[in-house]
């Protein structure tokens, strides 16, 4: 919208204003899996202090001294294997992106709201799309953090982000951020639809059924971060929808990264054990991850799977993360409404 107001000079550029902005922001991903992407975005990364909280002065040297030297080869293999070839670039990218286009065409009842999307990490920017909004008249941003489970380490660090290229603005627009909605029915109604819709395309039932959430170090529940008592409410929630006796369904916690203890019970260790247990049967879900990623389609499609035949299971199934699903962008649009207003 652009309004060139009767108070202003003749010659003043036209002002726009007036309009909502939706920026739903993931994590980020590589634009390559070449050793030089994937060490920007590595060191991008892993130089956020609400990813590692250790001091700089202990942490930088292992950083650049080892982990940015050997990591970027390693990881950028396994990218290479959940690479979305069609568009030479990570899931991750395409689901977000395809989540901010299907946001905006079921919002096309609301004319004054324009939908985008952002990375934490690498491309595009927070901050070029929060200027992007704002050229485009929002004075208003909704900044929608993709976590359905909040934790410092991945919420607050976008929120601090936006807040950060603020600081740069003379003329900032105002920002609302979304909380999480770990416990919202109409998420948990969808993880369980994706359930039940996975096993009814298997010829087999699952003796149990894992909740995989990434995890962070213990240390960090331990200070206070609400995010361990989320994934176990969500957990809980989904298993009475689905109906299943606590020994069917279980919580665990993977991406262990670095030699703190992280939240239990380990993902990959559980996995292993069940499978030496003699649990012949298990399907995996994951339902802290808004899109299908590294770690869901890599460390669990691809590794978990392995390890549980490795040690005796037989049947593994992955079950798909919500990605841009009727009923994951069922969810996100409750979110969005809900946020929206009083602005619109
Ligand atoms: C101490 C390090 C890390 C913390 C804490 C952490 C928390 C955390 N991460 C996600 C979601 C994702 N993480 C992803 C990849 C990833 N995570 C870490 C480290 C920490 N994460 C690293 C180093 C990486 C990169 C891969 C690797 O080197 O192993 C991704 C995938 C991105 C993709 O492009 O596919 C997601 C998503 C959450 C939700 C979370 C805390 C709750
Ligand atoms: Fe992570
Ligand atoms: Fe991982």
């Amino acid at each position: 919208m652009t309004i060139a107001t009767s108070y202003l000079p003749a010659e003043h550029p036209p002002v726009k204003f007036g309009r909502v902005g939706v920026l739903l922001v993931n994590l980020g991903t590589p634009d390559g899996t070449d050793y030089t992407s994937m060490r920007r975005y590595l060191r991008e990364f892993l130089t956020d202090k609400r990813v590692i909280e250790w001091s700089p002065w202990k942490w930088y040297p292992i950083l650049f001294g080892i982990v940015l030297n050997t990591r970027p080869q390693k990881v950028g293999k396994a990218y290479e294997t959940i690479w979305n070839k069609d568009n030479n670039e990570s899931y991750l990218r395409t689901y977000t992106r395809n989540q901010s286009d299907l946001m905006a065409a079921r919002l096309k009842d609301l004319p004054n709201v324009k939908v985008d999307w952002a990375m934490r990490y690498g491309t595009p920017s927070i901050g070029s799309r929060i200027d992007a909004l704002k050229d485009e008249g929002c004075d208003r941003i909704v900044l929608f953090p993709l976590y359905p489970q909040y934790a410092a380490a991945t919420t607050a660090t976008v929120n601090d982000k936006a807040f950060q290229h603020l600081l740069k603005m003379r003329w900032q627009p105002a920002l609302r951020t979304v909380p999480d909605y770990h416990d919202d029915e109409t998420y948990i109604e969808a993880l369980a639809s994706s359930v039940t819709k996975r096993l009814g395309t298997l010829d087999w039932e699952p003796e149990m059924i894992l909740a995989s959430f990434h995890g962070i170090p213990l240390s960090y529940s331990e200070q206070g971060d609400p995010y361990y008592f989320q994934c176990q409410k969500t957990g809980h929630l989904l298993r009475k929808k689905l109906g299943l006796s606590e020994e069917k369904f279980m919580v665990t916690f993977q991406s262990r990264f670095g030699p703190e203890e992280w939240l239990q019970p380990y993902t990959d260790k559980t996995v292993e054990k069940l499978a030496q247990d003699g649990v012949k049967r298990i399907a995996v879900l994951n339902p802290g991850f808004v899109s299908d990623c590294l770690e869901t389609l890599e460390e669990i499609a691809e590794q978990a799977a392995h390890s549980f035949h490795a040690n005796g299971g037989e049947k593994f199934a992955h079950i798909p993360c919500l990605n841009d699903s009727d009923d994951g962008m069922r969810v996100l649009e409750k979110v969005v409404r809900r946020e929206l207003l009083g602005w619109v």
